[in-house]
């Protein structure tokens, strides 16, 4: 980690040569995120220059301390290079001027060795990397079995995917990464190694040169199998990760698809995801639509929930008209394709969707109105009838689900005694539910266009049942 003040030379770091000036004022400090910037680098010829491929980590202000703000510095910049090769990272601090304004001075070094850890060091060990450290990639990969998907790169067939046991070289490999994972996965923390049933399924780009291959990483998924009772085992998806230039190209799209492979063969229970992002959540539902399609068990319950939206008037309804799918269909599901009950649930709206004309109101409002009532019911749950429930959480079956927070209007529950609320600081129970409608509705609609998108012979299918 090289620390220097503008204008000096490497010997100018100690910090006590530093001149210290006073802030006009309360030091305001300096947001971590306006100030840092990671740059992922393939050659040494990289190393201190800004043009290469930076990264762009969720949030590194939460790396800061409570306010994410670095305080005591003048012109602050934070510039760390990540070896794609290595994943060594080395870090390039520079700054005008530091001063005590009230807040102290940020020290730098403990907060970015709680990121990068070991894999820290100085410009000359981190040039020397390059040739040195290409190794761990290579290790890993061989004590590995490949995955050979249909259909899968064969426009690239030097990108390969595979699966490794997360000891020895895979778990020496893992260590590296973690800072990629703490910084591009949000709310990551870094898996246990050393507990009993984790893997990794890597992508990787093999290059032969000279009789000797080369591997580049592109990305990975760190996988729990962990036991069911009575004696199965289930698959967790725990992290997953496409390295930022490499987005897009649909390798997480192919890892996912590689697990699920996994899954079948192996006849696993089921394959979950631990707290998955929007983005790969649309990536997940995409794909398990598409893989749905084609399942012929649940084209004939389909139709029929199909059929009662075209008909059923829901809009003065005094009970709600549930969309769920047969509990035996659920379980042919989870038992041929290894979807869980949870996904399938989410996946089995998106399919009526594409099952129904949008252009047909009655149909679209009585999807609508199950869509609401499904929501209703998750968050009243066994509280509704007491509408004065202060603050309600939805709780996911696979423990893979974010929680919602909802305060309603009314009053009388003894809980809402401790809280003073304005109404006209809230919003009522009915625009937060609409709200909620809304956004289920706008992720029921990306997943649908992309489903039409990619599979619209499948659907064609589909919609003539
Ligand atoms: C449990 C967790 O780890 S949660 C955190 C997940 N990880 C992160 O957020 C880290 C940062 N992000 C990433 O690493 C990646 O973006 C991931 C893993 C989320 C997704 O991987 P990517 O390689 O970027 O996605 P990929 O290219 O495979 O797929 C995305 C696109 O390809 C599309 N796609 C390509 N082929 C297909 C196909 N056959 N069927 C359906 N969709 C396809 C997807 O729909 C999507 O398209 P769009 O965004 O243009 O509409």
């Amino acid at each position: 980690m090289a620390l220097k003040q503008k204008g000096t030379d490497a010997a100018a770091t100690d910090t006590k040569k530093r001149r210290r000036v006073g802030f006009s004022g309360t030091d305001a400090g300096v947001e971590a995120n306006e100030c840092m910037k990671v740059f992922l680098v393939r050659n040494p010829d990289e190393v201190g220059s800004v043009d290469c491929t930076s990264i762009e980590p969720f949030d590194l202000n939460h790396f800061f301390g409570e306010d994410g703000k670095i305080y005591g510095y003048k012109n602050l910049k934070i510039n760390v290079w990540i070896s794609a090769k290595s994943f060594h990272g080395y870090a390039d601090i520079s700054f005008d001027e530091t001063s005590d304004g009230g807040k102290g001075i940020t020290d730098l070094k403990p907060v970015l060795q709680n990121i990068f850890g070991e894999n820290l060091v100085e410009k000359e060990e981190f040039l020397h990397t390059f040739s040195k450290e290409c190794e761990c990639i290579r290790t890993a990969v061989t004590n590995g079995s490949a995955i050979k998907l249909d259909g899968s790169y064969e426009s690239d067939p030097a990108v390969e995917i595979v699966r490794v046991e997360l000891q020895g070289a895979a778990a020496f490999l893992y260590s590296r990464l973690v800072p990629l994972v703490l910084l591009l996965v949000e709310g990551s923390t870094p898996i246990d190694i050393g507990e009993h049933g984790w893997e990794m399924v890597l992508v990787v780009k093999k290059t032969t040169q000279e009789a000797v291959s080369k591997f580049e990483l592109l990305g990975f998924a760190a996988v729990h199998n962990f036991y069911h009772y009575p004696e199965s085992t289930r698959l967790r998806i725990s992290q997953i990760l496409v390295l930022p230039p490499y987005q897009g190209e649909g390798h997480g799209l192919r890892l996912l698809e590689a697990i699920n492979y996994i899954a079948q063969s192996e006849n696993i229970y089921d394959v979950t995801i631990e707290d998955p992002s929007d983005y790969l959540q649309y990536v997940r539902s995409s794909i398990d639509c598409l893989r749905l399609l084609t399942f012929d068990p649940i084209k004939s319950a389909l139709s029929a929930i199909v059929s009662s939206l075209k008909e059923t008037n829901l809009s003065k309804r005094t009970h709600s008209l549930r969309m769920v799918p047969p509990a035996e269909l659920m379980e042919t599901v989870r038992q041929k394709l290894k979807i869980n009950k949870k996904q399938f649930l989410r996946c089995w709206e998106i399919l009526i969707f594409l099952s129904l004309d949008s252009q047909e109101h009655k149909s679209m409002d009585n999807f609508r109105a199950c869509i609401y009532d499904r929501i209703k019911g998750e968050i009243l749950g066994s509280a509704s009838g007491t509408n004065g429930k202060r603050l309600l959480q939805m709780v996911s079956s696979s423990n893979e689900e974010s929680f919602a927070v909802y305060w309603t209007q009314e009053s009388g529950d003894a809980d809402d005694q401790t809280v003073e609320q304005q109404p006209e600081d809230l919003k009522t129970q009915e625009q937060q539910l609409n709200e909620l409608v809304d956004n289920q509705m706008e992720e029921i609609i990306g997943v649908a266009k992309n489903v039409t998108s990619r599979g619209k012979d499948k659907l064609v299918e589909l919609v003539a049942q």
